[in-house]
């Protein structure tokens, strides 16, 4: 499988249509590649909160309408990061979720993911989105698909779901901050050692709302060795993945066979 990350920046001088006009153009010219991934909401910035009510839009808003006929026209599955999903109705009204988008070569939406872990603590993000519950893989390329956002990043429960879901490939869109980009890279190296899977983790570049990002989008084996990490500046990182290597890996040192689930709890303490 051949992948193309692409790693821009969400400068807020730039405007969110003339963004969505240069992701297009960008994917339609990765034909050759299997798999195309954008960032998480490359439209507003992950830290652009403000604008985020603004911006909200539903799954078949512009930011479809922009994807999906790049990835018809450059023939690729699309990993289309993720935009600010307006539902105007729901049990507790309108909410907005950070949704992942995927595209098929046809042009066809294929799924979405709900980001499950909100970042922010107590502001932002996890106080401006609804949370996400579903685990999500997707069959693309030839590989199934592990779908995570940015902080789901921190969590290896969720990736031990997408594993057990049968996902080979983990592809973790972000906006991920310069001042823990040492996690960032520690991160998805350990998601890719411990479910022995590729991690594609594609992240944003330049600055938005003052937060510097960190780039550095990541392709890790396996085995957790780094295949090819980018810079800190827009840049397209391409990578060819063996698939065969999973199962390899798997069979070789086949460590998620030992899992002991269902340990017995501490006792209370007395
Ligand atoms: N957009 C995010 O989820 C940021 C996550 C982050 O900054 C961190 O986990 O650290």
């Amino acid at each position: 499988m051949r992948a193309s990350l692409i790693q821009i920046a969400a400068d807020q001088d730039e405007p969110v249509d003339s963004r969505r006009a240069r992701v297009a153009s960008l994917v339609r010219e990765q034909r050759g590649a299997d798999l195309v991934v954008l960032p998480e909401l490359w439209p507003t910035g992950a830290f652009a909160y403000e604008s985020f009510a603004d911006e909200a839009e539903p799954v078949d808003g512009p930011t479809l309408a922009a994807l999906a006929p790049a990835a018809r026209d450059a023939g690729v599955f699309l990993h289309g990061g993720s935009f600010v999903e307006r539902v105007p109705e729901g049990p507790e009204g309108e909410a907005l979720y950070n949704t992942s988008l995927v595209i098929s070569p046809e042009g066809r939406l294929v799924r979405t993911y709900r980001k499950i872990h909100r970042f922010g603590f107590d502001k932002g993000e996890a106080t401006l989105m609804a949370a996400g519950s579903e685990i999500t893989t997707v069959a693309a390329a030839g590989a199934v698909l592990g779908l995570a956002t940015c902080y789901d990043l921190r969590f290896p429960e969720l990736f031990r779901g997408l594993v057990d879901a049968g996902a080979d490939v983990l592809v973790v869109p972000a906006g991920w901050p310069e001042r823990r980009r040492a996690h960032w890279t520690l991160l998805a190296r350990a998601r890719a050692v411990e479910n022995q899977s590729y991690v594609l983790a594609c992240g944003t570049a330049g600055a938005h709302a003052g937060v510097p990002q960190a780039g550095h989008s990541i392709a890790v084996d396996p085995w957790g060795e780094v295949l090819a990490e980018a810079g800190a500046d827009e840049e397209v990182l391409t990578v060819d993945l063996d698939l065969t290597e999973v199962a390899r890996t798997r069979e070789r040192f086949p460590a998620l066979k030992d899992r002991r689930l269902g340990l017995r709890p501490p006792d209370p303490p007395a």
